[in-house]
């Protein structure tokens, strides 16, 4: 069925290819469409309106815990939330770049797994790397911003811990950010607004089926 959003060209992935080459992290202003970035920011609000996001934890498995003042967004994976096409549209970009990205980097990711956020006034995400101890298959890392009209005042930036800079980045609607999971350190500046985006990890195909 053909989609009522109209998506990227692939070529469009390929500054985001050499990004990741060259080193390890992209930061591309726009590349999510407009129509798809609204519709998606109305599906969050929507969905954080009706009390279906739940306060998401650290750690996996038995360590999990829910700690707000190292990690105070609210989530919901998307295969959760109640069909829609915007999200049928969000996760055929994806696939689109998982392809574009094994093409060239040989990473061998198998699937997508993403979850709406929405962090309330005052909450952030302390400096972390997304590659869990126990869950080695996360790879690439992409986050969605949903928010229109952001100004700088009101935190809630990405910060990108990097051996040669720290860089932060406004989570401006339409933004999107890819970065290795295991090698990039950043954390979420406590917003004074509510703030709403799409996270997701690439994983790999594990060395060992067997093993995971
Ligand atoms: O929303 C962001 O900018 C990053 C979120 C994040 O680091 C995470 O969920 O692991
Ligand atoms: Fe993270």
């Amino acid at each position: 069925m053909m989609s009522e959003f109209r998506l990227p060209e692939t070529a469009a992935f390929d500054a985001v290819v050499d990004d990741l080459v060259q080193r390890g992290w992209s930061v591309c202003p726009g590349l999510l469409p407009a129509p798809l970035a609204q519709a998606l920011e109305q599906r969050c609000r929507w969905l954080w309106q009706s009390d279906a996001l739940t306060p998401a934890a650290i750690g996996r498995g038995s360590d999990e815990q829910v700690i707000s003042e190292i990690r105070g967004d609210h989530t919901r994976w998307l295969e959760q939330c109640p069909p829609h096409p915007a999200q049928q549209a969000y996760l055929q970009l994806a696939d689109s770049l998982r392809e574009a990205l094994n093409r060239s980097l040989f990473l061998g990711l198998e699937s997508f797994e993403t979850h709406y956020a929405l962090y309330p006034p005052g909450s952030g995400y302390r400096t972390h790397l997304d590659r869990f101890r126990d869950s080695p298959l996360r790879t690439v890392t992409l986050v969605s911003y949903l928010n229109s009209g952001w100004s700088p005042e009101l935190g809630g930036q990405l910060r990108l811990h990097l051996p040669e800079q720290t860089l932060d980045v406004q989570p401006l609607s339409g933004t999107m950010v890819v970065f290795m999971s295991d090698r990039i350190l950043h954390e979420v500046l406590p917003a004074q607004a509510e703030r709403a985006s799409l996270t997701g990890w690439f994983r790999r195909r594990p060395d060992n089926p067997l093993q995971w």
